[in-house]
């Protein structure tokens, strides 16, 4: 992130669709309005080439990210396998046999899964500043770090937002929409976003780190109604999103939350998730 931005933009992520190397701020919208942009910058680096390096699978990364390989890989390892945990224990509980779960998250084949870490800078004078705005996860599971406030959730059926106080010790684990889809609407997938630290921490830069648990980009998202629990939400409120692949899912999300890629209201709505409140931005 020291690098000169002109550097940084060498390795930016484009407005195809992709999200894997360097998000300039301002990239992104953050309401459908159109009217103020993120205020974040972050690198993602795909699990894929960290765990592969020295080979290249999906692209290069800024040279100090490069040099910092071997921890990226450790970090994207150990959050990998917590989340695969985590993932068997809502199979059990969901009644889905965790071989469907783990098959739909192949980690032999390739991946949207990646970790990011997220800069904002201080912002002592803009409570009301949105620097990422309302949206829900892409994937299945990101296990989250961060040591100042500013994340906040949208508890479903609630209308206020609320903080989420970071305690030393502790991670963050968010629930993402291929989850949701998977089990029939059962977990949910939840909205939140990020505005500048509250009182005194908003003059300090921010600083959060993500591992997002996806599933393999081929394979499709489905309610997983092996389980009879999904079976039975999916035949009250059915979920449908057409046959569509975890790769061309986070593909329309990512590409329509781009401000390069905006021509109205609608890009913004087209980008959005399990979840979408227009007022909540
Ligand atoms: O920085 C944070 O606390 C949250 C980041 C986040 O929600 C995301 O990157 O998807
Ligand atoms: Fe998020």
């Amino acid at each position: 992130m020291a690098l000169p931005l002109e550097e940084k933009m060498k390795y930016e992520q484009g407005d195809q669709g992709r999200s894997f190397g360097y998000k300039a701020a301002g990239a992104n919208n953050v309401d459908e309005y159109g009217l103020n942009l993120d205020t974040v910058e972050f690198i993602n680096v795909a699990r894929d080439d960290a765990l592969n390096r020295p080979k290249i699978i999906h692209r290069e990364y800024p040279p100090p990210t490069e040099e910092r390989m071997p921890a990226i890989k450790n970090f994207i390892q150990a959050s990998d396998a917590i989340n695969r945990s985590l993932m068997d224990i809502m199979s059990d509980r969901l009644g889905i046999p965790r071989e469907i779960l783990r098959a739909k998250h192949d980690p032999t084949k390739t991946t949207p899964s990646e970790s990011r870490v997220i800069r904002n800078p201080p912002r002592p004078m803009s409570p009301e500043e949105i620097a990422i705005g309302s949206h829900t996860d892409f994937g299945s599971l990101s296990l989250l770090h961060n040591i100042l406030g500013g994340l906040q959730v949208l508890v479903p059926g609630t209308q206020t937002w609320q903080y989420i106080k970071p305690l030393p010790g502790h991670a963050i684990c968010n629930i993402g929409d291929s989850l949701a889809i998977y089990s029939g609407g059962v977990l949910r997938s939840n909205l939140h976003r990020v505005v500048p630290p509250p009182g005194e921490q908003g003059k300090y830069e921010r600083w959060s780190l993500v591992y997002f648990l996806r599933p393999a980009f081929e394979s499709v998202m489905e309610p997983l109604v092996q389980s009879p629990l999904v079976a039975e939400a999916v035949k009250k409120k059915p979920v449908d999103i057409g046959n569509v692949t975890a790769g061309e899912w986070f593909s329309r999300r990512i590409k329509n939350q781009r401000v390069a890629n905006r021509t109205g209201p609608e890009t913004w709505r087209a980008s959005r998730g399990t979840e979408h409140i227009p007022t909540a931005a």
